[in-house]
Protein backbone atom coordinates (compact mmCIF):
# COMPACT_ATOMS: atom_id res chain seq x y z
CA UNK A 1 0.00 0.00 0.00
CA UNK A 2 1.25 3.26 -0.69
CA UNK A 3 0.99 6.66 1.35
CA UNK A 4 -1.50 8.56 0.13
CA UNK A 5 -4.18 5.52 0.03
CA UNK A 6 -2.95 4.36 3.17
CA UNK A 7 -3.83 7.95 4.71
CA UNK A 8 -7.08 7.63 2.16
CA UNK A 9 -8.15 4.74 3.81
CA UNK A 10 -6.75 4.45 7.25
CA UNK A 11 -7.55 0.87 9.35
CA UNK A 12 -8.25 1.20 12.78
CA UNK A 13 -5.53 0.04 14.13
CA UNK A 14 -3.24 2.56 12.49
CA UNK A 15 -5.82 5.27 13.39
CA UNK A 16 -4.60 4.38 16.66
CA UNK A 17 -1.18 4.26 16.47
CA UNK A 18 -1.52 8.03 14.62
CA UNK A 19 -3.26 9.07 17.97
CA UNK A 20 -0.46 7.64 20.54
CA UNK A 21 1.96 9.29 18.04
CA UNK A 22 0.45 12.42 17.89
CA UNK A 23 0.64 12.35 21.75
CA UNK A 24 4.05 11.33 21.88
CA UNK A 25 4.89 14.37 19.90
CA UNK A 26 2.75 16.74 21.49
CA UNK A 27 4.01 15.29 24.85
CA UNK A 28 7.74 15.96 23.72
CA UNK A 29 6.83 19.11 22.06
CA UNK A 30 5.44 20.57 25.47
CA UNK A 31 8.32 19.13 27.41
CA UNK A 32 10.92 21.04 24.82
CA UNK A 33 9.10 24.21 25.19
CA UNK A 34 9.10 23.95 29.01
CA UNK A 35 12.70 22.26 29.15
CA UNK A 36 13.63 26.01 26.57
CA UNK A 37 11.97 27.96 29.04
CA UNK A 38 12.89 26.72 32.20
CA UNK A 39 16.52 26.88 31.25
CA UNK A 40 16.63 30.12 30.31
CA UNK A 41 14.81 31.10 33.94
CA UNK A 42 17.27 29.34 35.53
CA UNK A 43 19.99 31.08 33.92
CA UNK A 44 18.82 34.14 35.09
CA UNK A 45 17.31 33.86 38.24
CA UNK A 46 19.48 30.79 39.84
CA UNK A 47 22.79 30.83 41.47
CA UNK A 48 25.35 28.12 40.01
CA UNK A 49 25.07 25.71 42.86
CA UNK A 50 21.13 25.77 42.70
CA UNK A 51 21.28 25.70 38.96
CA UNK A 52 23.24 22.41 39.03
CA UNK A 53 21.23 20.89 41.79
CA UNK A 54 18.20 21.52 39.65
CA UNK A 55 19.71 20.12 36.14
CA UNK A 56 20.69 16.93 37.86
CA UNK A 57 17.63 16.80 38.81
CA UNK A 58 15.33 17.73 35.98
CA UNK A 59 18.34 15.78 34.04
CA UNK A 60 16.32 12.42 36.71
CA UNK A 61 12.79 13.32 36.10
CA UNK A 62 13.38 13.22 32.13
CA UNK A 63 15.20 9.80 32.17
CA UNK A 64 12.34 8.69 33.93
CA UNK A 65 9.31 9.99 31.51
CA UNK A 66 10.67 9.89 28.35
CA UNK A 67 10.77 7.07 26.46
CA UNK A 68 13.98 5.21 26.54
CA UNK A 69 15.23 6.15 22.62
CA UNK A 70 14.85 9.78 23.26
CA UNK A 71 16.56 10.06 26.47
CA UNK A 72 19.99 10.43 25.42
CA UNK A 73 21.98 11.14 22.28
CA UNK A 74 25.91 10.96 23.38
CA UNK A 75 28.11 13.31 21.76
CA UNK A 76 31.48 12.21 21.39
CA UNK A 77 34.40 14.56 20.64
CA UNK A 78 37.85 13.36 19.68
CA UNK A 79 40.82 15.07 20.65
CA UNK A 80 44.11 14.01 19.18
CA UNK A 81 48.00 14.90 20.47
CA UNK A 82 48.49 15.60 17.03
CA UNK A 83 46.35 16.79 14.09
CA UNK A 84 46.22 15.89 10.86
CA UNK A 85 48.81 18.19 9.83
CA UNK A 86 51.10 17.06 12.11
CA UNK A 87 50.77 20.06 14.73
CA UNK A 88 50.63 19.29 18.08
CA UNK A 89 47.05 19.92 19.50
CA UNK A 90 46.84 23.07 22.41
CA UNK A 91 43.66 21.61 23.66
CA UNK A 92 45.13 18.24 24.05
CA UNK A 93 47.67 19.38 26.19
CA UNK A 94 45.79 21.35 28.42
CA UNK A 95 43.52 18.47 28.57
CA UNK A 96 45.71 16.01 29.70
CA UNK A 97 47.26 17.37 33.11
CA UNK A 98 43.62 18.79 33.78
CA UNK A 99 42.47 15.41 33.76
CA UNK A 100 45.89 14.31 36.07
CA UNK A 101 43.70 16.77 38.50
CA UNK A 102 40.69 14.46 38.49
CA UNK A 103 42.18 10.97 39.24
CA UNK A 104 41.46 9.75 42.39
CA UNK A 105 45.00 7.65 42.63
CA UNK A 106 42.53 5.45 45.63
CA UNK A 107 39.90 4.78 43.13
CA UNK A 108 41.95 3.21 40.13
CA UNK A 109 43.50 0.26 39.90
CA UNK A 110 46.57 1.52 37.42
CA UNK A 111 47.60 4.85 36.77
CA UNK A 112 50.72 6.65 35.47
CA UNK A 113 52.76 9.16 37.46
CA UNK A 114 55.67 11.49 35.91
CA UNK A 115 58.11 13.42 38.03
CA UNK A 116 59.71 16.98 35.94
CA UNK A 117 62.06 18.45 38.44
CA UNK A 118 60.36 19.21 41.93
CA UNK A 119 56.45 18.52 40.40
CA UNK A 120 54.53 15.33 40.05
CA UNK A 121 52.05 14.42 37.64
CA UNK A 122 49.60 11.91 37.41
CA UNK A 123 47.58 10.44 34.64
CA UNK A 124 45.49 8.22 33.21
CA UNK A 125 46.55 4.60 31.59
CA UNK A 126 45.84 4.26 27.96
CA UNK A 127 42.13 3.21 27.63
CA UNK A 128 41.11 4.36 31.06
CA UNK A 129 37.77 6.21 31.43
CA UNK A 130 37.14 8.68 34.22
CA UNK A 131 33.89 10.89 34.64
CA UNK A 132 34.16 14.67 35.53
CA UNK A 133 31.45 16.92 36.49
CA UNK A 134 31.00 20.27 35.31
CA UNK A 135 27.62 22.37 36.31
CA UNK A 136 26.06 19.03 37.04
CA UNK A 137 26.75 17.58 34.04
CA UNK A 138 28.78 14.26 33.45
CA UNK A 139 31.56 14.90 31.27
CA UNK A 140 33.17 10.92 30.09
CA UNK A 141 37.08 11.23 28.88
CA UNK A 142 38.72 8.11 27.93
CA UNK A 143 42.53 8.25 26.60
CA UNK A 144 43.24 5.92 23.41
CA UNK A 145 46.35 5.99 20.93
CA UNK A 146 45.33 7.44 17.37
CA UNK A 147 47.52 6.24 14.27
CA UNK A 148 47.84 9.10 11.75
CA UNK A 149 50.00 8.91 8.12
CA UNK A 150 53.69 10.21 8.94
CA UNK A 151 54.43 13.12 6.94
CA UNK A 152 57.87 13.70 5.68
CA UNK A 153 60.13 15.30 7.80
CA UNK A 154 58.45 13.82 10.55
CA UNK A 155 61.13 12.27 13.31
CA UNK A 156 59.35 10.77 16.13
CA UNK A 157 60.85 7.52 17.41
CA UNK A 158 56.96 6.52 18.33
CA UNK A 159 56.22 4.83 15.56
CA UNK A 160 55.30 0.89 14.74
CA UNK A 161 56.63 1.28 11.21
CA UNK A 162 57.64 3.07 8.30
CA UNK A 163 54.49 5.05 7.36
CA UNK A 164 52.66 5.61 10.80
CA UNK A 165 53.06 7.66 13.81
CA UNK A 166 51.10 6.72 17.11
CA UNK A 167 50.02 9.49 19.41
CA UNK A 168 47.86 10.18 22.06
CA UNK A 169 44.28 10.93 21.79
CA UNK A 170 41.40 11.47 24.23
CA UNK A 171 37.58 10.46 23.56
CA UNK A 172 35.13 13.25 25.45
CA UNK A 173 31.26 11.76 25.52
CA UNK A 174 28.60 13.89 27.41
CA UNK A 175 25.04 14.12 26.74
CA UNK A 176 24.36 15.73 23.08
CA UNK A 177 21.64 17.94 24.81
CA UNK A 178 24.77 20.16 26.24
CA UNK A 179 26.93 20.58 23.55
CA UNK A 180 27.23 24.35 23.32
CA UNK A 181 27.52 23.73 27.51
CA UNK A 182 30.93 21.46 26.55
CA UNK A 183 32.33 23.90 23.54
CA UNK A 184 31.49 27.03 25.49
CA UNK A 185 32.07 26.92 28.98
CA UNK A 186 33.77 23.43 29.51
CA UNK A 187 36.64 23.44 27.46
CA UNK A 188 37.42 27.21 28.19
CA UNK A 189 37.11 26.42 31.77
CA UNK A 190 39.62 23.02 31.42
CA UNK A 191 42.20 26.00 29.40
CA UNK A 192 41.80 28.83 31.88
CA UNK A 193 42.19 26.17 35.07
CA UNK A 194 45.65 24.56 33.40
CA UNK A 195 46.94 28.09 32.78
CA UNK A 196 45.93 29.10 35.94
CA UNK A 197 48.08 26.53 37.85
CA UNK A 198 51.49 26.54 35.27
CA UNK A 199 50.83 30.39 36.11
CA UNK A 200 51.02 29.36 39.99
CA UNK A 201 53.53 27.02 39.44
CA UNK A 202 55.70 29.90 37.83
CA UNK A 203 56.15 31.66 41.28
CA UNK A 204 59.54 31.28 41.93
CA UNK A 205 61.13 32.88 45.22
CA UNK A 206 63.88 35.04 44.09
CA UNK A 207 66.49 36.80 46.81
CA UNK A 208 68.92 39.27 46.15
CA UNK A 209 71.35 40.90 47.87
CA UNK A 210 72.04 44.32 49.84
CA UNK A 211 75.64 44.35 51.64
CA UNK A 212 75.71 40.96 52.99
CA UNK A 213 72.33 40.24 53.57
CA UNK A 214 69.49 38.34 51.08
CA UNK A 215 66.01 39.49 51.15
CA UNK A 216 63.70 38.19 48.81
CA UNK A 217 60.24 38.22 46.84
CA UNK A 218 58.11 35.31 45.38
CA UNK A 219 57.59 36.10 42.00
CA UNK A 220 55.77 34.85 38.50
CA UNK A 221 58.52 34.93 36.40
CA UNK A 222 56.70 33.62 33.23
CA UNK A 223 59.97 31.99 31.68
CA UNK A 224 59.53 28.40 30.77
CA UNK A 225 61.54 25.84 28.59
CA UNK A 226 57.80 25.74 26.90
CA UNK A 227 57.88 29.51 26.18
CA UNK A 228 62.04 29.91 26.01
CA UNK A 229 62.95 30.75 22.13
CA UNK A 230 66.16 28.88 21.23
CA UNK A 231 68.06 25.97 19.87
CA UNK A 232 65.98 23.14 20.09
CA UNK A 233 68.42 20.44 20.40
CA UNK A 234 70.20 22.28 22.94
CA UNK A 235 67.17 22.68 24.54
CA UNK A 236 66.29 19.13 25.07
CA UNK A 237 69.79 18.02 26.32
CA UNK A 238 69.95 21.14 29.25
CA UNK A 239 66.56 19.68 30.63
CA UNK A 240 67.92 16.32 30.30
CA UNK A 241 71.05 17.48 31.98
CA UNK A 242 69.06 18.95 34.81
CA UNK A 243 67.17 16.12 35.27
CA UNK A 244 69.73 13.63 35.52
CA UNK A 245 71.43 16.16 37.85
CA UNK A 246 68.28 15.88 40.19
CA UNK A 247 68.16 12.08 40.51
CA UNK A 248 71.71 11.89 41.25
CA UNK A 249 72.11 12.02 44.94
CA UNK A 250 73.73 8.67 44.96
CA UNK A 251 76.05 9.09 41.94
CA UNK A 252 77.40 12.12 43.60
CA UNK A 253 77.37 10.09 46.97
CA UNK A 254 79.27 7.21 45.83
CA UNK A 255 81.52 9.30 43.78
CA UNK A 256 82.59 11.71 46.80
CA UNK A 257 81.73 14.71 44.58
CA UNK A 258 79.46 17.72 45.52
CA UNK A 259 75.83 17.49 44.45
CA UNK A 260 76.56 20.61 42.64
CA UNK A 261 76.60 21.62 38.82
CA UNK A 262 77.63 24.49 36.97
CA UNK A 263 76.25 26.42 33.83
CA UNK A 264 77.77 29.19 31.77
CA UNK A 265 75.63 31.10 29.33
CA UNK A 266 77.27 33.06 26.98
CA UNK A 267 76.08 35.15 23.94
CA UNK A 268 74.62 38.37 22.62
CA UNK A 269 72.69 40.99 25.23
CA UNK A 270 68.64 39.69 24.40
CA UNK A 271 68.86 36.83 23.72
CA UNK A 272 67.80 35.34 26.85
CA UNK A 273 69.91 34.09 29.25
CA UNK A 274 68.03 35.64 32.27
CA UNK A 275 64.87 34.51 30.90
CA UNK A 276 66.69 30.75 30.42
CA UNK A 277 67.83 30.99 34.62
CA UNK A 278 64.13 32.26 35.12
CA UNK A 279 63.21 28.90 33.41
CA UNK A 280 65.83 26.55 35.16
CA UNK A 281 64.26 27.94 38.19
CA UNK A 282 60.51 27.43 37.16
CA UNK A 283 61.53 23.66 35.78
CA UNK A 284 63.71 22.85 38.93
CA UNK A 285 61.42 24.47 41.31
CA UNK A 286 64.59 25.77 43.20
CA UNK A 287 65.26 29.17 44.92
CA UNK A 288 66.99 31.91 42.71
CA UNK A 289 70.05 33.66 44.17
CA UNK A 290 70.64 36.92 42.16
CA UNK A 291 74.19 37.22 43.69
CA UNK A 292 75.02 41.27 43.31
CA UNK A 293 78.47 41.70 43.38
CA UNK A 294 79.14 44.74 43.09
CA UNK A 295 77.53 45.29 46.58
CA UNK A 296 79.89 42.61 48.56
CA UNK A 297 82.82 44.47 49.79
CA UNK A 298 84.67 41.31 50.97
CA UNK A 299 85.72 37.36 50.32
CA UNK A 300 84.52 37.30 54.19
CA UNK A 301 81.37 39.01 53.47
CA UNK A 302 80.80 36.77 50.23
CA UNK A 303 81.62 33.05 52.03
CA UNK A 304 78.73 34.48 54.31
CA UNK A 305 76.20 34.81 52.17
CA UNK A 306 76.97 31.91 50.14
CA UNK A 307 76.80 30.03 53.68
CA UNK A 308 73.59 31.49 54.06
CA UNK A 309 71.95 29.66 50.77
CA UNK A 310 69.65 27.22 50.97
CA UNK A 311 69.40 23.53 49.74
CA UNK A 312 67.65 23.14 46.18
CA UNK A 313 68.99 26.36 45.37
CA UNK A 314 70.68 28.52 42.24
CA UNK A 315 73.21 30.99 42.30
CA UNK A 316 73.32 33.18 39.32
CA UNK A 317 76.06 35.82 38.88
CA UNK A 318 75.51 37.98 35.71
CA UNK A 319 78.01 39.53 33.37
CA UNK A 320 80.51 37.82 34.82
CA UNK A 321 83.37 39.26 32.74
CA UNK A 322 82.51 42.62 34.65
CA UNK A 323 82.78 41.42 37.57
CA UNK A 324 86.59 41.27 38.34
CA UNK A 325 87.88 42.90 34.89
CA UNK A 326 90.67 45.01 36.98
CA UNK A 327 90.91 42.16 40.07
CA UNK A 328 91.00 38.89 37.31
CA UNK A 329 93.97 40.54 35.57
CA UNK A 330 96.21 40.77 38.77
CA UNK A 331 95.23 37.64 39.55
CA UNK A 332 96.44 35.83 36.66
CA UNK A 333 99.67 36.93 37.10
CA UNK A 334 100.04 35.38 40.58
CA UNK A 335 98.10 32.32 40.33
CA UNK A 336 99.17 31.28 36.82
CA UNK A 337 95.99 29.10 36.46
CA UNK A 338 96.04 27.53 39.82
CA UNK A 339 93.13 26.83 41.90
CA UNK A 340 94.68 26.74 45.25
CA UNK A 341 94.98 30.13 45.47
CA UNK A 342 92.27 30.90 47.64
CA UNK A 343 94.77 32.61 50.59
CA UNK A 344 97.23 34.53 48.15
CA UNK A 345 94.15 36.81 46.94
CA UNK A 346 93.99 40.11 48.46
CA UNK A 347 93.07 40.61 52.28
CA UNK A 348 89.19 40.11 52.74
CA UNK A 349 89.12 44.12 53.02
CA UNK A 350 90.31 44.65 50.02
CA UNK A 351 87.20 43.09 48.21
CA UNK A 352 86.35 40.01 46.37
CA UNK A 353 88.10 38.45 43.59
CA UNK A 354 87.26 35.93 41.20
CA UNK A 355 89.69 33.28 42.95
CA UNK A 356 87.67 33.75 46.21
CA UNK A 357 84.73 33.22 44.92
CA UNK A 358 85.45 30.01 42.69
CA UNK A 359 87.15 28.38 45.71
CA UNK A 360 84.70 29.26 47.87
CA UNK A 361 81.88 27.61 45.47
CA UNK A 362 84.44 24.68 45.23
CA UNK A 363 85.01 23.89 48.53
CA UNK A 364 82.89 24.87 51.49
CA UNK A 365 80.04 25.90 49.87
CA UNK A 366 79.26 23.08 47.49
CA UNK A 367 80.14 20.61 50.46
CA UNK A 368 78.01 22.50 53.00
CA UNK A 369 74.22 21.93 50.99
CA UNK A 370 73.13 19.91 48.51
CA UNK A 371 71.77 20.27 45.15
CA UNK A 372 73.42 23.99 44.45
CA UNK A 373 73.69 24.80 41.03
CA UNK A 374 75.68 28.02 39.94
CA UNK A 375 74.97 30.22 36.94
CA UNK A 376 77.00 32.81 35.51
CA UNK A 377 76.11 34.86 32.36
CA UNK A 378 78.39 36.89 29.96
CA UNK A 379 78.01 38.30 26.61
CA UNK A 380 81.55 38.00 25.72
CA UNK A 381 82.87 34.48 26.63
CA UNK A 382 85.82 35.64 24.82
CA UNK A 383 86.93 38.42 27.78
CA UNK A 384 86.49 35.66 30.26
CA UNK A 385 89.16 34.53 33.15
CA UNK A 386 91.15 31.30 31.85
CA UNK A 387 90.21 29.99 35.35
CA UNK A 388 86.47 29.99 34.44
CA UNK A 389 86.70 28.13 31.48
CA UNK A 390 88.67 25.32 32.26
CA UNK A 391 87.80 21.82 31.79
CA UNK A 392 85.76 20.84 35.13
CA UNK A 393 84.82 24.55 36.30
CA UNK A 394 81.87 24.78 34.49
CA UNK A 395 80.41 21.65 33.44
CA UNK A 396 78.17 23.23 30.59
CA UNK A 397 78.46 25.96 28.35
CA UNK A 398 75.08 27.22 26.77
CA UNK A 399 75.27 29.42 23.96
CA UNK A 400 72.00 31.53 23.47
CA UNK A 401 72.31 33.05 19.88
CA UNK A 402 70.46 34.94 17.61
CA UNK A 403 67.18 34.18 16.61
CA UNK A 404 67.01 31.01 14.06
CA UNK A 405 64.02 29.92 12.69
CA UNK A 406 62.44 27.11 15.46
CA UNK A 407 63.03 29.84 17.98
CA UNK A 408 61.27 32.32 16.35
CA UNK A 409 58.24 29.53 15.89
CA UNK A 410 58.38 29.33 19.85
CA UNK A 411 58.06 33.30 19.82
CA UNK A 412 55.08 33.12 17.25
CA UNK A 413 53.38 30.62 19.09
CA UNK A 414 53.48 31.90 22.33
CA UNK A 415 52.28 35.51 21.17
CA UNK A 416 49.40 34.40 18.87
CA UNK A 417 48.73 30.99 19.27
CA UNK A 418 50.03 30.50 15.78
CA UNK A 419 51.90 27.53 14.57
CA UNK A 420 52.09 28.43 10.46
CA UNK A 421 50.97 31.32 8.59
CA UNK A 422 51.41 32.80 4.92
CA UNK A 423 54.51 34.95 5.91
CA UNK A 424 56.16 32.32 7.64
CA UNK A 425 58.06 30.93 4.50
CA UNK A 426 59.16 34.96 3.69
CA UNK A 427 60.36 35.13 7.87
CA UNK A 428 62.02 31.74 7.46
CA UNK A 429 64.37 33.00 4.39
CA UNK A 430 65.24 36.36 5.66
CA UNK A 431 66.08 34.86 9.51
CA UNK A 432 68.92 32.98 7.32
CA UNK A 433 70.43 35.94 6.62
CA UNK A 434 69.99 38.50 8.96
CA UNK A 435 71.04 38.36 12.50
CA UNK A 436 68.41 39.46 14.84
CA UNK A 437 68.16 38.73 18.74
CA UNK A 438 64.78 37.02 20.10
CA UNK A 439 64.30 40.12 22.73
CA UNK A 440 64.12 42.16 19.32
CA UNK A 441 62.00 39.63 17.95
CA UNK A 442 59.14 39.60 20.89
CA UNK A 443 59.31 43.51 20.49
CA UNK A 444 57.92 43.74 16.84
CA UNK A 445 55.55 40.71 17.77
CA UNK A 446 54.15 42.52 20.60
CA UNK A 447 53.23 45.71 18.49
CA UNK A 448 49.85 44.25 17.47
CA UNK A 449 47.41 42.02 18.73
CA UNK A 450 46.66 41.15 15.37
CA UNK A 451 49.25 37.93 13.97
CA UNK A 452 48.47 39.20 10.04
CA UNK A 453 49.65 42.83 11.17
CA UNK A 454 52.97 42.08 13.91
CA UNK A 455 53.96 39.41 11.54
CA UNK A 456 54.27 42.19 8.67
CA UNK A 457 56.03 44.28 10.94
CA UNK A 458 58.31 41.15 11.37
CA UNK A 459 59.03 41.05 7.60
CA UNK A 460 59.71 44.95 7.01
CA UNK A 461 62.17 44.72 10.16
CA UNK A 462 64.14 42.14 9.11
CA UNK A 463 63.90 43.72 5.52
CA UNK A 464 65.79 46.82 6.91
CA UNK A 465 67.92 45.19 8.82
CA UNK A 466 68.66 42.93 5.81
CA UNK A 467 70.22 45.89 3.93
CA UNK A 468 72.30 46.78 6.42
CA UNK A 469 76.11 45.73 6.83
CA UNK A 470 76.05 43.33 9.09
CA UNK A 471 77.55 44.38 12.15
CA UNK A 472 75.78 47.57 11.77
CA UNK A 473 72.56 44.61 11.38
CA UNK A 474 73.42 42.59 14.58
CA UNK A 475 73.58 45.66 16.67
CA UNK A 476 69.77 47.07 15.71
CA UNK A 477 68.87 44.02 15.57
CA UNK A 478 69.62 43.73 19.51
N1 LIG B 1 65.35 33.26 23.89
C1 LIG B 1 64.28 33.98 24.25
N2 LIG B 1 63.08 33.41 24.33
C2 LIG B 1 62.00 34.12 24.69
N3 LIG B 1 62.04 35.44 24.97
C3 LIG B 1 63.22 36.06 24.90
C4 LIG B 1 64.41 35.36 24.55
N4 LIG B 1 65.44 36.22 24.54
C5 LIG B 1 64.94 37.39 24.91
N5 LIG B 1 63.62 37.33 25.12
C6 LIG B 1 62.76 38.44 25.51
O1 LIG B 1 63.60 39.58 25.69
C7 LIG B 1 63.64 40.01 27.06
C8 LIG B 1 65.08 40.26 27.47
O2 LIG B 1 65.79 39.02 27.43
P1 LIG B 1 66.83 38.53 28.55
O3 LIG B 1 66.99 39.60 29.59
O4 LIG B 1 66.46 37.19 29.02
O5 LIG B 1 68.13 38.46 27.65
P2 LIG B 1 69.65 38.39 28.14
O6 LIG B 1 70.35 37.55 27.14
O7 LIG B 1 69.73 37.98 29.55
O8 LIG B 1 70.10 39.88 27.97
P3 LIG B 1 71.33 40.62 28.72
O9 LIG B 1 72.59 39.93 28.29
O10 LIG B 1 71.24 42.01 28.19
O11 LIG B 1 71.06 40.51 30.20
C9 LIG B 1 62.99 38.87 27.85
O12 LIG B 1 62.26 39.36 28.92
C10 LIG B 1 62.09 38.21 26.85
O13 LIG B 1 60.84 38.87 26.80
Amino acid sequence: MDLSSALASPSPSYGKAVEAYKKAVTLATAAATYTVLARTMARELLPDEVRDTVRRAASAVRDHVLPRRMQRRVKTIHIAQIDDDGIPNRFYSDARPYLGTRVDPHAVDELCLAVHGARRRLSMVPRDTITDVFEGVEFKWTTTRSRRRRRRGDDSSDSDDDSHHESGSLVLCFDAEHTDLALEKYVPFITATVGEERLRQCAIQIVMNTGSFWHGITHHHPATFDTLAMDPEMKRSLVADLDRFLGRREYYRRIGKAWKRGYLLYGPPGTGKSSLVAAMANYLRFKLYDLDLSEVQSNSTLQRLLLGMDNRSILVIEDIDCCFTAKSREEKSDDAGSDSDSDKGPPATEGVTLSGLLNFIDGLWSTSGEQRIIVFTTNYKERLDPALLRPGRMDMHVYMGYCCWDAFKTLARNYFLVDDHPLFPVIQTLLAEVEVTPAAMSEMLLRSDDAGVALQEVVEFLQEQDKKPQGEASRDGK
